[in-house]
């Protein structure tokens, strides 16, 4: 039997009650309808071990991928495997432009290697039989501190986007926040989500347009509007560009009719006069354009791209509610620092009066509990759920969400962690 699976529930010889033993089961992302008919079946039959019996059933599915790629998001073993079939799902250049960084992809490396330059440390002989994992941010209340980071446009990855995601993060108890130029409709995303979902920024260089925007996130009950600030000075997409020389028709059905077409063919850009809109990413943006922003916004103001301690303490003074510490999934600028590794500056200069968030490179559950150790509040994730998006739709991203959740809880358990409280600067260090 897998570690894995051991972590994640009892074992079988103290499960009295065979229905509980189905239920932890039939919970598991590698369980298919063939395993489980199969393993209830030695069950009835009265196995002494039908765990033991039912592990060859279980793994078969894995073993069933012949050219090493997922068939279905039962198969997955991590969210890595999500990847390879959702570049098999996707038209080269809907593939190229979720996998790109910038120029040779440096930062978008960096952020996910860091994590293994931290080290855990574990503390033993805690009675881990019940983890809350749950956060509340701003007086919600999310079950998991993993939350989705905004992602335009997922009609490229799947025709249900992020109506989709927002319905597997309800399954799920995940926070969203939803791109400015996103497939979905706020109002959609909402209904789907079940519940309010942040609204992420993108500063038009036309005001009236964004405050519009505002105003109608804020009418769907965004509690969050996330500003963006890591896009002002343009950026190279090497990456996305390559994989366009084998999949040239596909763009330029999608972005023929210049900049102001193709904002307003995003729903959240209906009925809204886009002529003048020559640019979302604010090119000549600064702090004054934040204190205008703080005076319209009606809940909480949250800036996104935020990777040094200056830049942290000046949010503060311009009274912003959080800060998400993220180099934008390493598609800003080439050579930066790992988000994980600025992450302790920007806690320290912020010192507890706002949440800090942080996003890039966390693909594992011990990644989530590195960054909450070093003083996050919560992280969020991007690349990986539009993996399982891609692949498999509403179930793929489920099943990501289900793992990296899953990898959290067992690592929380294995070094002793009850509450997400009790995740502190001791679970940690530089390796
Ligand atoms: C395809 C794609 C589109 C993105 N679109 C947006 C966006 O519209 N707004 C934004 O603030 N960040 C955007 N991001 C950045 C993510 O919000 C997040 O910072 C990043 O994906 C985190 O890194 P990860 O992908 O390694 O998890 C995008 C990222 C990707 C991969
Ligand atoms: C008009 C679509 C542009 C979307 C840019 C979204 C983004 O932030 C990204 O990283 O890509």
């Amino acid at each position: 039997m897998s570690d894995q699976t051991q972590a994640s529930g009892p074992s079988a010889a103290r499960l009295s009650d065979r229905r509980a033993f189905l239920r932890f089961l039939a919970a598991s992302p590698v369980m298919t309808p063939t395993a489980m008919s199969a393993i209830a079946a030695a069950l009835a039959a009265g196995s002494s071990d039908a765990f033991a019996q039912s592990y060859d059933v279980l793994r078969a599915p894995q073993q069933a991928t012949a050219d090493g790629i997922i068939s279905a998001p039962e198969q997955a073993l991590n969210v890595f495997d999500f990847e390879p079939a959702a570049k098999k799902a996707l038209p080269p250049a809907h593939y190229g432009y979720l996998a790109s960084g910038v120029d040779g992809d440096e930062t978008l490396k960096a952020n996910h290697e860091a994590f293994s330059r931290i080290r855990i440390r574990a503390r033993r002989l805690i009675d881990v039989r019940k983890i809350d994992t749950s956060v509340t941010i701003f007086g919600q209340k999310f079950g998991t501190p993993i939350m989705l980071a905004p992602v335009s446009s997922q009609g490229a990855f799947h025709p249900e986007a992020e109506g989709a995601v927002a319905k597997a993060a309800k399954l799920k108890g995940n926070g969203m926040i939803l791109s400015t130029v996103g497939s979905t409709s706020i109002e959609d995303v909402t209904e789907a989500r079940g519940a309010p979902v942040w609204y992420m920024l993108y500063p038009t260089d036309d005001w009236t347009v964004t405050e519009a925007l505002v105003k109608r996130a804020e009418a769907a009950g965004a509690p969050a509007i996330v500003l963006t600030v890591d896009r002002q000075g343009g950026r190279n997409t090497e990456t996305l560009f390559r994989l366009r020389r084998e999949d040239s028709r596909v763009c330029q059905d999608c972005h023929l009719g210049g900049f102001a077409n193709e904002v307003s063919r995003k729903p959240m850009f209906d009925d809204l006069d886009v002529t003048k809109v020559t640019n979302l990413y604010g090119t000549g943006m600064t702090w004054d354009y934040v204190d205008r922003l703080r005076k319209i916004v009606k809940g909480k103001l949250v800036l996104k791209g935020i990777v040094t301690h200056e830049d942290a303490e000046e949010a503060l003074k311009h009274g912003v509610d959080a800060i998400i510490v993220s180099n934008h999934g390493g598609r800003a600028e080439e050579s930066l620092y790992p988000t994980i590794d600025v992450l302790p500056e920007v806690v320290k200069a912020v010192n507890g009066k706002v949440p800090v968030l942080v996003d890039g490179g966390f693909r594992r559950g011990t990644d989530v509990l590195k960054a909450l150790a070093l003083g996050a509040t919560a992280v969020c994730i991007g690349r990986p759920y539009c993996w399982g998006l891609a692949a498999f739709g509403e179930p793929g991203v489920a099943a990501v969400l289900t793992l990296m959740q899953r990898e959290f809880e067992t690592i929380m358990k294995q070094v002793g962690a009850l509450r997400i409280e009790d995740i502190n600067a001791d679970a940690v260090t530089r390796a």
